[in-house]
This record gives C-alpha cells, structure tokens and sequence, in this order.
C-alpha cells in the first residue's frame, strides 16, 4: 500500500485487463479495492473519472469474480460490495472473519438492517433528535404483516392520518421493494399487499433532500418529489394510487426556481449531529438519507428513506470525496498496523 501522494490529475485509467496485479505488484504500491457490484451499480458508479482519478491517487479498482473463493483473489486493502442473497452474506462473514486486515464496506448484517423498512427508521426514532438547529423524527407508521382485510381497522386504532404512503416492507433492492402506493381512503387500504409499511403523508413542497454519506463527508442535494396533498383534494379523491420509482426517476431541483422556504437546506450542524449518530448506530459508512421538511414548518424533518451504497455517481464531486474516503480508510489501517510494530 501506498499512502497518499496527493496528486489529483485525471487521466485515463487502465482497466485491469490492461494492467494485471501481478505485473503492478499492487500489493506493495496500492491500495486495492476488491469490488462486488451488479453490472448497473458499476457503470453508474466506476465511472473512467473516478478510476482515473482513483488511479493517480494510488488506488486500484479491482472486480471480485464470485465464481472463484474470495481468499484466493486480492490480496485486497478494501472490500466495495452491493449484492444480494444469504450466499453472499455468508461469504462476505467468513471472509471478514478469515481476513481482518481487510476493511469491508460495510459489514453485511449492518446492511441488512436496511432491509426492513420498520428496523432501517427504528435509529432515527429512537434518536429523537431536537436540538437549537431543529427536530428530525420519522412520519407515523404501521407495520401490516399479513391479513389486507385487518388494515382499515388496524390504521384506525393507530390514528393515522390520511393519506398514507404504503411501501413494501421489504427494501433489497429489487424493483418490487419500490413499488409505492399512495393511498386517499381507509377503505381502499384493503386492495394493498402485505407485507408492507403504512407511513402517513408528510407534505414537504413538492422537494426532498439527499443527504449522500460517504464516511465523515456529507453532501446534500436537492430532488423533486410527491407534491403535497391538500385538504380538497383528500375530500375529492378515493383509491389507491400506485406509483413507480419516484425517486430515481425524479429530476435534481438543485437549479430549480424554488419557494426560498421549500429549497432552504436542512442546517449544516443538524446534519452532522445526525450523520455522526446514524453512523455510530447503524454501524455503517455508506448511505444516504431521503428527508423532508414539512411544508411550513421551517425547522420540522423527517427521514423517510435510508439506501445502503446508493447512487453516488449522481453526488456532484464523489470522485474527490470518494478516493480521499478510501486512503483515509487506508492511512488508518496503516498506522494501526504500524503501531503493533515493535
Ligand atoms: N412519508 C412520506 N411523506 C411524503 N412523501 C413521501 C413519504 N414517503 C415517501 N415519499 C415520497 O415517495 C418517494 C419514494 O419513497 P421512498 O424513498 O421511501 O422509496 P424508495 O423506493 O425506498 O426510494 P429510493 O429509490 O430512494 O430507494 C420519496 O422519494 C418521496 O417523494
Ligand atoms: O444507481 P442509482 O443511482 O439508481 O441508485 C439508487 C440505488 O440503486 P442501485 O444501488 O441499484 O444503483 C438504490 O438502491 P436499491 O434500494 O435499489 O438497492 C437506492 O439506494 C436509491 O436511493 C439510489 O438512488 P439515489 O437515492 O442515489 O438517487
Ligand atoms: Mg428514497
Ligand atoms: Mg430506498
């Protein structure tokens, strides 16, 4: 491994086809990053900058072949990994207890935290964070297991207010676990599948905010959203209305002409007190949060969504913030090795 040379230019990067680790002798000169990632996550996140980058910087992009053992391949500094399925989990395990040299991102029971669409907001809500810059919680929930002709009753003995969003309450990724419904009617509630999540609807403008974690760093942007219901509309409509993946399909409203109290960013402390936490109680490095503010209420969040390794391609400047992420991860296991020296 070598540390940081700080040397940002950007070139073009070899691909590993073009360089093998043998010829590099990487082990002695890079850091490694074995990554284990579906072929969308890797063209929208190994983009050429980023390997360029990457590359000047002394880190080596390196793609984990799942058909051969894991310990035969690397060696690796860093372990990158979204995949799905118990197999991987249980690879993933052994390799970290096999290897704990190696700095896994992150550990998968961690993720799978994040699997669940009542365990992921369970921090938040336990956090209960209200400080001088504002107050974070999470939309009032229901958790539906089984039985759709139980829910209207169920919602009712809860006091939840419509409209709900219902989403399934498994989140891995698939597009199923995408599939959301907003729903206008207690009534209607029996036409939706359990399991699922019944969150009340929070208005928020029509905006949300991304908020990308990448270790200590954190950059926020601004996405368009469900706009808000209003009381008419509620007495108007009836029904479930299904709607596909809003959030990947929505625009940024970074450069959109905004009311200046929807845009307003979420205060930078507040970010970081909960960044600081979430990353301490979900033992993870890798994520971002969807939170909105509720529409008049200048200083009201809620964290409605939290993705494991998400998007980062569409974070303006992740190159930069990725790759210093990494040597830091680097640069500390060196002199935690180092210090055991005698
Ligand atoms: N409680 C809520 N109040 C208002 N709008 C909501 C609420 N929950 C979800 N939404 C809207 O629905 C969208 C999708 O919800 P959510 O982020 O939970 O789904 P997801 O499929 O996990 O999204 P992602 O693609 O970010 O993983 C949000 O981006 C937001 O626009
Ligand atoms: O790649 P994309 O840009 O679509 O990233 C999305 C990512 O998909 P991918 O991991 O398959 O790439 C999603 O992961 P799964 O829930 O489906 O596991 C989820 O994290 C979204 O929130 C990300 O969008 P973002 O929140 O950053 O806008
Ligand atoms: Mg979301
Ligand atoms: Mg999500």
């Amino acid at each position: 491994m070598r540390l940081n040379d700080d040397n940002d230019e950007e070139e073009g990067p070899k691909t590993m086809s073009q360089c093998s680790i043998g010829h590099l002798q990487p082990e002695k000169s890079f850091v490694i990053v074995g990554y284990a990632l579906t072929s969308k996550k890797v063209e929208s996140f190994l983009k050429p900058k980023l390997e360029g980058l990457a590359r000047n910087k002394g880190i080596l992009f390196v793609a984990i072949d799942q058909n051969r053992p894991l310990s035969d391949q690397g060696p690796f500094d860093i372990v990158l990994h979204k995949l799905t399925g118990k197999e991987w989990r249980q690879i993933l395990e052994e390799y970290r207890r096999t290897h704990p040299e190696v700095t896994v991102l992150d550990p998968p029971d961690a993720i799978q935290h994040l699997h669940n669409r009542q365990s992921m907001l369970q921090c938040v809500a336990d956090m209960n964070l209200s400080e001088t810059y504002g107050k974070v919680g999470v939309p009032r929930q229901l958790v539906i297991k089984r039985d759709s002709s139980s829910i209207p009753d169920a919602v009712t003995k809860a006091g939840l207010i419509l409209p709900l969003v219902a989403k399934p309450l498994v989140a891995d990724g698939s597009a199923k676990s995408h599939e959301l419904s907003l729903a206008y009617d207690e009534y209607s509630l029996q036409k939706l599948e359990p399991p699922l999540v019944l969150q009340e609807f929070v208005n928020h403008g029509g905006v949300l905010f991304k908020v990308y974690i990448v270790g200590e760093a954190i950059k926020v942007v601004r996405r368009f959203s469900l706009p808000d219901v209003t009381k008419r509309e509620l007495s108007k409509n009836a029904g479930v209305f299904r709607f596909p993946r809003v959030s990947c399909a929505a625009a940024s409203a970074d450069d959109a002409d905004l009311d200046p109290s929807v845009a307003e960013l979420p205060p930078r402390p507040l970010l970081e007190r909960l960044a600081k936490e979430l990353r301490r109680r979900l033992g993870l490095r890798l994520f971002n949060l969807d939170i909105i503010r509720e529409h008049g209420r200048r200083d009201h969040f809620y964290v409605i969504d939290i993705n494991y390794f998400p998007g980062y391609g569409k974070m303006p400047g992740y190159e930069h913030i990725f790759t210093d992420f990494l040597l830091s991860l680097a640069q500390s296991r060196y002199k935690k090795v180092n210090s055991w020296k005698p």
